[in-house]
């Protein structure tokens, strides 16, 4: 099912970030690119924040937010109080953090992950349901 998904992040993941866009495209889904739109030097919360309001707002169902080590864009990203941002490295965690945190926003470490696993990751991200029942209970609890 098409969903619209947010991508973002820095100049460190900007490769990724290319050719996640253009996976997802190819599978339906409708995509916006924060950007940055090139490899020059950024700084990721100039990109992190505005994505992350367009999540709060509703205009999008998920983000994915790409820097070198995934960790500046997932601390900017759980700021913000509708965002649950997880750094994931492996394709079990990115399905486990939708089904039990209702994760909306994946992270990835650009500089250490290989883009076809990062593809796999995200599709299985924006595929996979949240379980609800004792998840949502402690999704609940999380809001401080
Ligand atoms: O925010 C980060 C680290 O927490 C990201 O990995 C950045 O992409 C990284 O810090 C950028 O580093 P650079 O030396 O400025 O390319």
């Amino acid at each position: 099912m098409s969903k619209k998904i947010a991508v973002g992040g820095d100049h460190a993941g900007f490769h990724l970030k290319e050719q996640i866009v253009k996976m997802l495209e190819a599978e339906g889904h409708e995509v916006k690119d924060f950007g940055p739109y090139s490899t020059d030097s950024a700084d990721y919360p100039d990109f992190v924040h505005p994505l992350c309001e367009a999540i709060e707002s509703g205009d999008y169902e998920f983000g994915v937010l790409i820097c070198g080590s995934g960790q500046g864009v997932t601390i900017t990203a759980n700021k913000h109080q509708k965002i649950r941002a997880a750094l994931c490295w492996d394709t079990d965690l990115a399905e486990a953090t939708r089904q039990h945190n209702n994760s909306n926003v994946i992270c990835l470490a650009a500089r250490w992950t290989a883009p076809a696993l990062a593809e796999s990751m995200v599709k299985t991200f924006v595929a996979t349901a949240f379980e609800g029942g004792r998840h949502q209970r402690r999704v609940d609890k999380i809001s401080c």
